[in-house]
Formats: C-alpha cells, sequence, structure tokens
C-alpha cells in the first residue's frame, strides 16, 4: 500500500488522503473515462474539493436511495395500533424531553420528537432549562420525571452544556424510563445480549437494513466512528448471533479507514465528519448509510459525499435516512416501555383467578 504518513501533534500517523499512488485513484481514474460521455449535473460537484478524491457525477447506474421516511412512516403505522391497544386498556403513553439551554439543532430534533408523538399517540412531557442551569437542577428534573407516572420513557437531548458531566445525568435516569438506551444498565445489557432498552440509532440502522433487503449475517460491516450513541453498540448490535456479522470498527487513529471501507459490504459513516467516505472508498455495489451530521449555513452535510451515489448499490443520504428512522425508534422505545410497564401493573393471570376463588 502507498500512502503517506505524517505525524501529528500528539505524535500519532496521519495518512494523507489522496496518496499520490494509492491504487484506488486508479479506479477513480478508470471510473472518470468510462462515464466521461455522462457527465451529470455540475451542481453534483460543489464539494468535490480535489478532482483525484471524488469520482466525478455519475448519472448511470445510480445507487437505490433507502428511504428512512417511508420506512419510519410504517413503523409509525405499527405503533399507531399498539398505542390504540395500551389505550383500551386505560394506558396513554408517554415521552418526555429534558432539553438545556438553546442550541437551534437540538431545538429543532426535540421539536420532530413532539410532533411525532402527537402524530401516534404519544403524549408529549416537555421539560426546558436555560443554558446556564446547574447540573443539580437538571438532576431534580431527571428525578421528577423519573417518579411522573404519565411519562413512560425520557431523553436528556445531547449534547449538554459543557460545565454538566453527561455520565452523571445519564446514569440518574431510572433505567426503566431510558428512552434512548444510554443508561450504563441498559448498554450493560446489551453487551450482555440480556433484554432492555436499546439506543435508537442503531436500532434504527438495522431496521432500514432488514426492511431494504441488505443481507447482514455473514456479511462484512465497516463501521466508521465508535461513539456512544451510534458506533459502539451498533458494532455490539451487528455482532449478536442474531445478526452474526463482521465489524470493522474504524476510529481517529484507523491508519487507513479506506482500506476498511473498500473490502466492506456494508458502510456506515457515523464520525461526523463532513463528505469523509468518497466514492473510491467504496466497494462497487456495496451498501453505504450515512449518519453523522454537520452542520453548515449551506444546510446538513452528511459523512457521505454525494458521489458515492455513482458506486454504492445502495445507499441513504445525509437526510431522510437514518434520521428519520432515529426519531421512529424512540417512538417505538416508548411503546415497548410503557407496555412492559402495564404488563407489570396488571394483577397476573394466577393472581386474579385467585381473588375471584376467594370471593
Ligand atoms: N442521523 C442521526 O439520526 C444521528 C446522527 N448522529 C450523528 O452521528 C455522528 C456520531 O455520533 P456519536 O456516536 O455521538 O459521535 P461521537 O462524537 O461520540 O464519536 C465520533 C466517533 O467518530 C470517530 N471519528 C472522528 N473523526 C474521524 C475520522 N476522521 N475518521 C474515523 N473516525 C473518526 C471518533 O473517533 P475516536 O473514538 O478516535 O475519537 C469517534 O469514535 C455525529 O455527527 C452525530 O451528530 C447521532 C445520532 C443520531
Ligand atoms: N439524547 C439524545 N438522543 C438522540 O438520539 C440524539 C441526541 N441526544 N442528540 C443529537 C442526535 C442527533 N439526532 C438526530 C435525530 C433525528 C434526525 C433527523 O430526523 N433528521 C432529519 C433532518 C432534520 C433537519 O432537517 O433538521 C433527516 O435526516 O431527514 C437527525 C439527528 C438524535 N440525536
Amino acid at each position: 500500500m502507498h500512502r503517506s504518513l505524517e505525524s501529528d501533534a500528539a505524535g500519532r500517523s496521519i495518512v494523507q488522503f489522496p496518496p499520490a499512488r494509492d491504487p484506488a485513484t486508479v479506479v477513480a481514474g478508470r471510473r472518470r473515462s468510462a462515464t466521461a460521455a455522462s457527465a451529470g449535473p455540475a451542481g453534483r460537484r460543489e464539494h468535490a474539493g480535489d478532482e483525484r478524491q471524488t469520482n466525478p457525477p455519475m448519472t448511470t447506474c445510480a445507487a437505490t436511495l433507502i428511504d428512512g421516511n417511508l420506512a419510519a412512516e410504517e413503523i409509525k403505522e405499527e405503533l399507531r395500533a399498539r398505542v390504540e391497544r395500551l389505550a383500551a386498556s386505560g394506558v396513554r403513553p408517554g415521552l418526555g424531553t429534558i432539553l438545556v439551554g438553546d442550541d437551534p439543532g437540538s431545538r429543532s430534533y426535540v421539536r420532530g420528537k413532539h410532533r411525532d408523538c402527537a402524530d401516534v399517540g404519544i403524549e408529549s412531557i416537555r421539560r426546558e432549562l436555560p443554558a446556564d442551569s446547574t447540573q443539580k437542577e437538571v438532576l431534580r428534573v431527571v428525578r421528577e420525571l423519573n417518579e411522573d407516572p404519565a411519562c413512560s420513557g425520557f431523553i436528556v437531548q445531547l449534547p449538554l452544556p459543557p460545565h454538566m458531566d453527561m455520565r452523571v445525568v445519564l446514569q440518574a435516569i431510572d433505567p426503566d424510563k431510558d428512552a434512548d438506551g444510554l443508561h450504563p444498565v441498559n448498554l450493560g445489557r446489551l453487551v450482555l445480549d440480556q433484554p432492555g432498552t436499546v439506543p435508537c440509532t442503531p436500532q434504527g440502522i438495522l431496521e432500514l437494513l432488514r426492511r431494504n433487503e441488505v443481507p447482514i449475517t455473514g456479511a462484512q460491516f465497516c463501521v466508521i466512528g465508535c461513539g456512544t450513541t451510534v458506533g459502539r453498540p451498533l458494532g455490539l448490535m451487528l455482532t449478536r448471533v442474531t445478526e452474526h456479522a463482521t465489524v470493522t470498527m474504524c476510529h481517529e487513529a484507523t491508519v487507513d479507514v479506506a482500506a476498511h471501507t473498500r473490502v466492506a459490504d456494508v458502510v456506515i459513516a457515523a464520525a461526523g465528519v463532513a463528505h469523509l467516505v468518497k466514492p473510491y472508498w467504496v466497494k462497487p455495489g456495496a451498501t453505504v448509510l450515512s449518519v453523522g451530521i454537520t452542520r453548515t449555513v449551506e444546510g446538513i452535510l452528511g459523512d457521505v459525499h454525494p458521489d458515492v451515489e455513482g458506486v454504492a448499490g445502495k445507499w441513504t443520504r445525509a437526510t431522510g435516512g437514518v434520521g428519520p428512522m432515529t426519531r421512529a425508534m424512540l417512538l417505538r422505545n416508548v411503546v415497548d416501555l410503557a407496555e412492559r410497564r402495564a404488563e407489570q401493573d396488571r394483577p397476573s393471570r394466577s393472581h386474579a383467578d385467585a381473588v375471584e376463588h376467594a370471593g
């Protein structure tokens, strides 16, 4: 492998891409000449940067777009039926959100979550605190929702202001009300393959793959990013015996991420680095999901370069893919929690029988 290596201030190796004689640039060159007569709209070149980093726009053999909005709508339809059944037994699920500060992105996510709740009949419980609140004040609201019988599950919108310790706040959530699946008990249950609440985004990714008939068992996955909300739990889920995928996890110290993505049947980009995955990083026909988000003045940029469309078999864009599924899975977690609680609160059949006999 030919690549140029440098070291950063911490002495870690940095790979310069594209390396001058990297074999992938040959692939990119071949693609360029093969498609020279079918150049796509000029607008698709806007983030191309170095010409050698990206393939030219390809209008032929474009990847099939995986539609997260459609799958999320199907899931919401399933949830509406479950919510109606709960309502018939006198139970209304409720989702709580705790938003600290006024980050416009976070505000917009939370708004979206409550719109979704209204859409399927889940009650919304909103708590908002100013950015300069103390951690103690946030913990008080966490405890309040832990105790609130109307709240089946809740989330603390991340990131929290820098003066707070996210771990302390997440640990204060009752694990049986942890709608995000980010409490250490639920992450521990995931490691041990025990029932519990599973984080929304990896759950949404698996659901999206299943509904779009992307093979999982035996497939080679490359997950870029091992953060707590996406990459790390996704790796755990993909390697359970029920999924049995082979997974390579990449992170900032991975020397040559492209070497791992190029051999993958499925690439999941969850690093939060705009347009990280270039077309020449992708095995032709592979499935590529864009999860990481970078907000810019021009709008949302995903971790996957738009020209990947010309190489992938199936793919998602930065929006309309994994995002709506994350929201749908949050609703599903809340309905799961409400059903579990209703089951626990119902007197068991044997107990009810015993009462009847006694009477
Ligand atoms: N679309 C959706 O529904 C959702 C999107 N997101 C987005 O997904 C992204 C990931 O979220 P989260 O898991 O919380 O992220 P974190 O910030 O916790 O983790 C990011 C991970 O990416 C790795 N990384 C960063 N830069 C590179 C790079 N150049 N090459 C390889 N790996 C890299 C980091 O490596 P290291 O471990 O070495 O630091 C780390 O493991 C974010 O952009 C977030 O906004 C999150 C939730 C839902
Ligand atoms: N406790 C917590 N749980 C989270 O799940 C959580 C979080 N904090 N902090 C931030 C990230 C990010 N995240 C997204 C959810 C939906 C979309 C989504 O629906 N996006 C739309 C576009 C939305 C827009 O245009 O702004 C789409 O992809 O089509 C995106 C990102 C959840 N996160």
